[in-house]
């Protein structure tokens, strides 16, 4: 019995062959299936065209029409859907400048990268495997499908990949692909960073990301890469051995924290991060770096959020070797009378009311910031009473 996520699939893949063409199930999905990983997005190859999916399926998203793949969506699942096709020459490494619709899976399984992603499997389990992937799969080996340094001058991000699949499955790289991966590693340049850091994204969070790191420090890939290219030594300023990031945010918190004098804003511009991105990481680091003084406290877990607590213990994991538990952390949360600022029983215009005679300032912000400090550290309750009778004794300083 297959699993969940193909029975999804297979009345669109039914749908199609109803209508006299071939369709499989392609890459990442029957590698994982047969490796008994999770199953992230079904990919499904097919010698009908595009056109003609358009026409037999009522809801059809034209995502990459014109290299071949739509998005077919049922019941409420999305599906990527891809004809079969030969690509031409890739002058800008990321799409090929002609793509040729062909009627035969093989000739589309001997474009792929890796022999462990051009497998294919039709409806009733049966696999397709051109290039032994399956014995690749059992050795678990990376390996380029054909002439790696073809494969890989076509979309110089598969270099990238193939360390990525190391980290993610554990597998090691077959020397010889290894090798043409060297020779072709300057092309890395030509890439969007923003390809690369998706890829540097699930690199740190595979379980084997320090076998990963190996490769990248033995190739010098780091020689191409923003950042890294100026300052090689912070490769190697890592712990020897780290524990998986989940986030492109947690790396940068982390490279951040071991070579402060590279900012978090350089970073997250040379690597064309998203405002988000810069935001976990820099509150990341402003948590790491008050815990180090501070400990565990209401301040720190107030300031941090909840969303963080994960990425703040895989922080301090690395750089400490002490597992903060994540038990510990919503034990404090609760002991805290407010997760946010407004929720301070008193605001701007109260103080403003207490000290009539004192012109609009700064000091409305920091008298705020302190009083709020003090009601996330309990020594201030958050009760307007209180908290007025407390500004009294302690009136802020002139500006
Ligand atoms: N540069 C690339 C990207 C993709 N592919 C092919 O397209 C398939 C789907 O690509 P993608 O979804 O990016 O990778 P997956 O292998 O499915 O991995 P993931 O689990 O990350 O989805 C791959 O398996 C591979 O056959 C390729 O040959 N070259
Ligand atoms: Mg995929």
């Amino acid at each position: 019995m297959l699993p969940e996520a193909f029975l999804q699939a297979i009345p669109v893949l039914e749908h199609i062959e109803k209508h006299q063409h071939k369709a499989y199930f392609v890459g990442g999905c029957v590698r994982d299936y047969l490796l008994k990983r999770p199953i992230g997005d079904i990919d499904i190859a097919t010698s009908a065209s595009p056109s003609f999916i358009q026409k037999i399926f009522p809801k059809v998203i034209p995502v990459g029409i014109e290299h071949g793949t739509v998005i077919v969506r049922h019941n409420h699942e999305s599906f990527e859907v891809t004809t079969f096709r030969i690509d031409g020459d890739y002058t800008d490494k990321r799409h090929p400048d002609s793509v040729v619709f062909i009627d035969n899976i093989d000739k589309d399984l001997e474009r792929r990268d890796f022999t462990i992603n051009a497998l294919a499997m039709d409806l009733n389990g049966n696999m397709i495997d051109l290039f032994d992937g399956i014995h690749d799969i059992e050795n678990r080996v990376i390996r380029t499908v054909g002439n790696g340094y073809e494969r890989f001058t076509e979309d110089p991000l598969r270099i990238i990949r193939a360390i990525r699949f190391s980290s993610q499955l554990g597998f090691t790289i077959d020397p010889k692909t290894l090798q043409e991966m060297k020779e072709v590693s300057s092309e890395i340049k030509t890439l969007a960073i923003e390809r690369i850091a998706n890829e540097f994204s699930k690199l740190f969070a595979g379980n084997d990301v320090n076998q990963a790191l190996n490769y990248v420090r033995n190739l010098q890939i780091e020689r191409y890469l923003p950042v890294f290219c100026d300052s090689p030594q912070i490769l190697f300023s890592l712990p020897v051995s780290i524990t998986p990031l989940q986030s492109f945010a947690e790396v940068i918190a982390l490279f951040h924290l071991v070579n402060p004098k590279i900012e978090v804003i350089r970073w997250v511009k040379e690597w064309k991060c998203s405002n988000k991105t810069k935001q976990e990481a820099l509150r990341l680091v402003e948590a790491y770096s008050y815990f180090e003084t501070h400990g565990l406290d209401r301040w720190l877990i107030y300031q941090l959020t909840p969303s963080l607590y994960k990425g703040f213990i895989r922080i301090s994991e690395n750089l400490t070797q002490t597992t903060v538990s994540l038990h510990k952390l919503e034990a404090i949360e609760q002991q805290l009378s407010i997760r946010l600022k407004e929720e301070l029983t008193i605001d701007g215009y109260d103080l403003m009311a207490i000290f009539p005679e004192r012109k609009r300032g700064r000091w409305i912000q920091e008298l705020l910031n302190c009083i709020e400090y003090k009601v996330v550290s309990g020594e201030l309750n958050n009760n307007k009473k209180e908290i007025k009778e407390w500004i009294k004794w302690n009136p802020p300083e002139t500006d």
